[in-house]
């Protein structure tokens, strides 16, 4: 010990001289003491601040995905779980968006009714809300940064590389991609008017069934002022182009009792309960919905099977409601909440939701920086669907595009990627339903045509897609998901919370 500290030129500058006197001696040990404390109090004041550092720590999540993917449904769910009460309270105002939801729906009837009875044009033939196989027209420009990442992704695919020669080109298994591939298929049928298995065709008669539409049709028509008075509420008339998400409408300070035109608007919903109820429970409107393939019960925001509830003068939207309620977001909007619960006390969540659409794409980028992951949503039920803002365009085919894009995009390239395969409920009760997915998706084949077999099919592409396009290794975590299910979401969010967080706490440790 003795040698060493010899050998230490820092110890032997500090070594008290050997004449020191007692007083001298002293003086130096309570000089010594002294920067002892002061040190002791410096290390204690950085340990509070890193403590209070990781307290206010920001956890960031951002939601990407197609229109109608279920984004905001997601963050309605994390709202649900971590703020009830306010949840709860804000429930009153989704009465409005869900009356306009039904009327949307008898809108679709009664112009489904309208065409039917006059015969039908060749153009009216191909049933316009889901589409053949063959009615698909390749647009590969689906990405956010259309110029750049999606031509990155397109150059990488071999899957477009071959559709390129031919559409009926089948995968070599040489390809080390091939796992990276999802074959939609675009000119499946020769028959432009390929009838849907089991419905029926055109030429047979309708059933009769004592109900006359074209009167109650007429008894419906005060629903039309009632839709104008609720979107005039909803939207500022000073929004050109309306640009209104829920926040906005949220913010009402002290909440938005309800207003004599808004009881007006009820009471007319409530004069149309039985018309509704006949409406919906005919069998000739059914059977004309079957004939030009609408399938109302898969669409977003759909009440008819509540008429009898939400028709009630004093409805009260349910969570169940609001989850199914469909209100689309334009623009972005951010959901903070204090993690309550558990060992992650303090932290502050901040959940950014977009606008899935095509032309709000270019948006998203500037919420890139800085996120400890992302959750895409694919609803991969929409496989016979075109997207609306561009009918030629299947929506599955833009969800794996955009999965690409996201996969591929630098600056993401550190972010844990959380993939909620979406809408599991509905592609169960369409394959149910007998729809062959393999008609829809070549490279399906000939694999059993349900849910599970289904969702573990898209679950190893979007995965094996990741590891394509992915720059570098990365964290990723796939579900099937049907997010407006309240029991298993809970389940989903809770793990998703712990990836998250996990994720959060490297980058502090690495910060
Ligand atoms: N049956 C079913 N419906 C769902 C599911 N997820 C979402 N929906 C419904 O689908 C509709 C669209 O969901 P949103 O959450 O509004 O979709 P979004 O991704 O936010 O869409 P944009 O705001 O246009 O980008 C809503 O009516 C939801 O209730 C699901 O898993 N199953
Ligand atoms: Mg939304």
């Amino acid at each position: 010990m003795r040698a060493r500290r010899d050998d230490d030129p820092l110890a032997a500058a500090m070594r008290p001289p050997p004449d020191e006197s007692p007083e001298a001696r002293a003086l130096r040990l309570a000089q010594e003491a002294d920067a002892r404390r002061v040190s002791q109090e410096i290390d204690e004041a950085i340990r509070l601040e890193r403590q209070r550092n990781k307290k206010k720590r920001i956890v960031r999540v951002l939601l990407l995905g197609q229109s109608e993917s279920g984004k905001s449904t997601t963050l309605r769910q994390f709202q649900r779980i971590y703020t009830p009460t306010a949840f709860r309270e804000e429930r009153v105002h989704w009465r409005a968006i869900i009356q306009l939801n039904l009327i949307r729906s008898v809108h679709t009837i009664l112009t489904a009714l309208a065409a039917a009875s006059s015969p039908p044009a060749p153009s009216l033939r191909r049933p316009h809300h889901h589409q053949s196989p063959r009615s698909y027209t390749r647009t590969l420009d689906s990405g956010f940064d259309a110029r750049s990442s999606t031509s990155k992704a397109k150059a990488k695919s071999p899957a477009h590389h071959s559709r390129s020669h031919s559409h009926s080109h089948h995968h070599s298994h040489s390809d080390p991609d091939i796992d990276a591939t999802l074959d939609i298929a675009e000119d499946y049928f020769s028959d432009p008017d390929y009838p849907d298995p089991g419905s029926p065709s055109w030429d047979q008669p309708f059933p009769t069934d004592g109900i006359d539409l074209d009167e109650l049709v007429l008894r419906l028509l005060p629903l039309r002022h009632v839709e104008a008075f609720l979107k005039a509420q909803l939207v500022p008339p000073s929004d050109d182009p309306p640009n209104f998400n829920l926040k906005e409408i949220f913010v009402r300070p002290g909440g938005r009792p309800a207003s004599a035109d808004e009881s007006e608007s009820q009471r007319v919903i409530w004069e149309c309960r039985e018309d509704l109820m006949t409406l919906w429970g005919s069998e000739r409107v059914r059977d004309v919905l079957r004939r030009r393939k609408v399938r109302l019960e898969e669409e977003s925001g759909f009440f008819l099977n509540d008429l009898e509830r939400v028709t009630q003068y004093n409805y009260m939207p349910t969570d169940d409601d609001v989850l199914k309620a469909r209100l689309k977001t334009i623009g972005v909007s951010e959901y903070k909440f204090q993690m309550e619960a558990g060992d992650q006390r303090g932290a502050e969540w901040r959940i950014v939701d977009v606008g899935g659409s095509r032309f709000q794409r270019p948006t998203w980028v500037p919420f890139f920086d800085d996120v400890d992951a992302i959750i895409f949503l694919a609803p991969i039920s929409a496989f016979d669907q075109p997207l609306s803002e561009d009918p030629k365009v299947n929506r599955l085919e833009d969800s794996v595009l955009l999965w690409k894009t996201v996969c591929s995009n630098k600056l993401l390239a550190r972010v844990d990627l959380v993939l909620f395969l979406n809408k599991c409920d509905i592609l169960g009760r369409k394959l149910e339903s007998g729809i062959q997915l393999g008609r829809y998706v070549r490279s399906y084949g000939d694999r059993a045509n349900d849910v599970d077999t289904a969702s573990k099919y898209f679950l190893s592409k979007f995965s094996a897609i990741q590891r394509a396009f992915s720059p570098s290794p990365r964290r990723f975590y796939g579900f099937c998901t049907s997010v407006t299910e309240t029991s298993t979401t809970a389940g989903i969010i809770a793990s998703v919370r712990d990836i998250v967080l996990r994720q959060n706490l490297r980058q502090v440790k690495l910060a």
